[in-house]
């Protein structure tokens, strides 16, 4: 079988105990320890000056290459168009997006910089899986380098409506890129159906089947394919620390109050200050639970060399704040806020103790925490999930979850405090639930439908 080769920004530290960063990471680097394969992407370094070659290591099944930016190149692609335009736009938050030529030609630069890099490793029957959004036009470029191999790409974010994607300036050129993959993944229908839409009525695009379109001389299959987590492993690893000193002084220290948990990288996108101000409504609406309930926030720092996210950390720390110095007494504080990367297996351990994982996005390509949370929980006595409708996770977890819309700060608490009172028969039945769709789409199903229908046929 032909050898797999991943392409995508984040490459995932290789220690088993080491933080993740993000669910890119954390899926793929699933996905490829037990198919094997080369992960080929950024080091996640800076250097004065980017070196010839990438540095090739191994561990386990898999081999890393990976290579450092130049000040330059991070600053236009992965600060700029990456992440000061794509991102927002993706995520609905034109208000926060900006558009500047030198980065977007810092981001074409560093696509066509990175295929270069990437060309002596290959081999011509290699396949190559590229993930995200900070590749859009990478296989257009191998195209022009020579490069036949079959080449699918995998959106991780969510993929705008029309009107939303066309406020940025070069989206014709971008989404014409895009039709030089053999295959474009998507998280949600939604997604899926908005790029279709998008390529119909700005690139004329004519439907061949279902989940192929015609693009000029291209032929460009399209679908849906939810990234999921390994729910067997999660139960497992959700154990290792159960008896910890860390969870026990945590258990201790809540005396008996129930707790609400929610771990996010600290990313305006995951809706955390108007999570902040429903909790506070809860306290205001419901006194019983005052002094009852505690809400830990774990919030990483994610791209903080971006303005938006200096502001949206700036603004937390004052909800945060003033919400604590509103309600806390001698003997408790309602809101834990902890700027802190935490390693996997402490996070499932942290999310079985406690009795609600609360994942309220403003908007989410998928939103891994989510069905994390549910994996870990004793099916004996589950927590609750308080999930936002606009995680690509509501699609699956829908049925239940307590699904909440996030601008709605009312119905957030209402959810919350149902949640805190609901009897442990209703929240089996909901787990179970929740449980069969991890099941069916688990993160080996991902990557494995994903590359069947790389490889499939239909191509040739
Ligand atoms: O690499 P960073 O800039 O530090 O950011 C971390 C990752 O964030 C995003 O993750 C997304 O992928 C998850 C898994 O599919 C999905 O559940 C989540 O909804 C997405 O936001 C980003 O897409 C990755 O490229 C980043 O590596
Ligand atoms: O301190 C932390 C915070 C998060 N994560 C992991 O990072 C991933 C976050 O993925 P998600 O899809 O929820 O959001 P993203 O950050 O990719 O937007 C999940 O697997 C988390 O368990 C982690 O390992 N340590």
């Amino acid at each position: 079988m032909s050898r797999l080769v991943v392409v995508s920004n984040r490459v995932a530290p290789v220690a088993e105990d080491q933080p993740s960063a993000g669910g890119l990471a954390v899926g793929v680097h699933g996905a490829l320890k037990q198919s094997g394969g080369i992960w080929f992407g950024w080091s996640g370094e800076i250097v004065d000056a980017p070196p010839e070659t990438p540095t090739l290591y191994q561990q386990d099944s898999v081999g890393y290459a990976t290579i450092g930016l130049s000040r330059r190149d991070y600053d236009q692609y992965y600060r700029g168009f990456s992440n000061g335009t794509l991102w927002p736009t993706f995520h609905y938050r034109t208000d926060l997006s900006r558009y500047d030529r030198k980065e977007y030609a810092g981001y074409l630069r560093v696509n066509a910089w990175l295929v270069e890099k990437l060309k002596p490793i290959l081999r011509p029957d290699d396949l190559l899986w590229v993930h995200d959004y900070h590749l859009l036009p990478f296989a257009r470029m191998c195209r022009e380098a020579g490069i036949a191999n079959r080449i699918g790409f995998f959106l991780h974010i969510p993929f705008p409506v029309e009107p939303v994607l066309r406020t940025v300036p070069p989206h014709r050129e971008l989404t014409e890129a895009m039709c030089a993959y053999d295959l474009l993944g998507f998280q949600t229908d939604d997604d899926c159906t908005a790029f279709s839409d998008y390529a119909r009525r700005q690139l004329g695009a004519v439907p061949q089947a279902p989940g192929v379109l015609a693009v000029g001389r291209r032929r460009v299959r399209v679908g849906t394919y939810p990234i999921g987590v390994l729910p067997d492993e999660i139960q497992e690893q959700s154990q290792t620390h159960s008896n910890s000193r860390q969870i026990l002084n945590l258990k201790q220290g809540l005396h008996q109050r129930r707790l609400i948990m929610s771990v996010d990288r600290l990313d305006y996108s995951k809706g955390l200050v108007e999570r902040f101000q429903a909790f506070e409504r809860l306290l205001e609406m419901a006194p019983a639970h005052r002094g009852k309930v505690s809400f830990i926030q774990i919030a990483p720092p994610s791209r903080s060399d971006v303005e938006m996210y200096r502001n949206i950390r700036r603004q937390l720390e004052s909800a945060a704040g003033r919400i604590n110095g509103r309600w806390t007494d001698l003997t408790w504080t309602p809101i834990r806020y902890i700027n802190k990367n935490y390693d996997r297996l402490m996070l499932m351990s942290l999310f079985r103790a406690s009795q609600i994982g609360y994942v309220t996005p403003l908007r989410d390509g998928m939103n891994l925490v989510a069905k994390e949370y549910v994996a870990a929980q004793p099916a004996d006595d589950p927590g609750v999930l308080v999930l936002s409708e606009f995680a690509g996770a509501a699609r699956e977890l829908g049925d239940g979850a307590l699904l909440v819309n996030p601008y709605d700060t009312d119905g957030m608490a209402q959810a919350l405090g149902r949640a805190l009172i609901m009897p442990v028969e209703e929240r089996k039945e909901r787990h179970q639930q929740m449980m069969r769709r991890l099941r069916e789409n688990d993160l080996d199903r991902w990557r494995d439908r994903f590359l069947a229908d790389l490889r499939g046929d239909e191509f040739a």
